[in-house]
């Protein structure tokens, strides 16, 4: 990303953001409550278009292509929503397919084949048949999680995967998030506020502040950083300061 600007109305969300992400890392995005990490990201999969600058994927620039261009981004670049809404209407192997028959894909043995593939990926396998409401939250995200790499992409964006979450099932998360990476080459970008999901899966992580890149670092530099707002992020320090007893 090269000086990437939004903004919405009067509020400047991305104020120049230089953001270099390379293929293959884990990248951690961090930062306040309505720093425009969730706004970066859709920058990245060309839901959003900046008002000035420019998006490079894979020697593509991809910001404000036509509809049926974005499309082809698209399969590059998936996107896992906080949320990981799936369709209760349609049965896990419905919800996995999604993408590919959006695609048109019409071969259903060859359908078939890569839900298998991606719900393999994610831990679950033989559950097709399964209705979204038979499962766990964790496995409701795992499902999402399927979905999103079904069509192989090259970079998974998460926002906010760990999101209602109990430790144990963020940690499984974390996990599979790995296995992209070094199992299928994925590049993942992860805006997650679990910092010890942070020290468990970024290879480097950049901490947004009033639409810009204020740190950006790994995870070691991140935890000897002396900067106190990064110092109070990672230790969740309010500004009322004062220890806990
Ligand atoms: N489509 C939109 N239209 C108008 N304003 C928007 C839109 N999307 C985001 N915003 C605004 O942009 C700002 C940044 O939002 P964003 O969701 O990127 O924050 P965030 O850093 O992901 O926060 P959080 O950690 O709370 O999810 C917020 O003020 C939000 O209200």
């Amino acid at each position: 990303m090269r000086n990437v600007h939004q903004r919405f109305g009067d509020n400047h969300v991305l104020r120049g953001v230089d953001l270099d992400i390379y293929r293959g890392e884990t990248l951690v995005l961090l930062g306040g409550s309505g720093g425009g990490k969730s706004v970066l990201m859709k920058h990245i999969c060309g839901l959003l278009c900046p008002i000035k600058g420019s998006v490079v994927v894979d020697g593509e620039t991809i910001s404000c292509k036509s509809e049926r261009e974005m499309a082809a981004v698209r399969r590059k670049v998936s996107m896992m929503f906080q949320s990981g809404a799936l369709f209760d209407s349609l049965t896990v192997g419905g919800n996995v397919a999604f993408p590919l028959r959006e695609a048109g894909v019409r071969d259903e043995t060859l359908i078939a084949e890569r839900v298998e593939k991606a719900l393999e990926i994610v831990r679950l396998p033989g559950q097709t048949d399964k209705m979204p409401s038979d499962l766990s939250g964790g496995m409701r995200k795992r499902v999402a999680l399927a979905r999103a790499v079904v069509e192989m992409p090259c970079m998974v964006l998460f926002d906010e995967p760990h999101a209602g979450l109990d430790p144990v099932t963020a940690d499984s998360i974390d996990h599979l998030i790995k296995d992209l990476q070094n199992d299928h080459q994925m590049t993942n970008v992860v805006v997650t506020h679990e910092m010890r999901s942070v020290f468990r899966i970024a290879d480097r992580v950049v901490f947004m502040k009033e639409g810009l890149i204020y740190f950006e670092g790994t995870p070691q530099e991140l935890k000897n950083s002396d900067d106190k707002l990064l110092q109070d992020f990672v230790e969740g320090r309010s500004a009322r300061g004062g220890k806990w007893e």
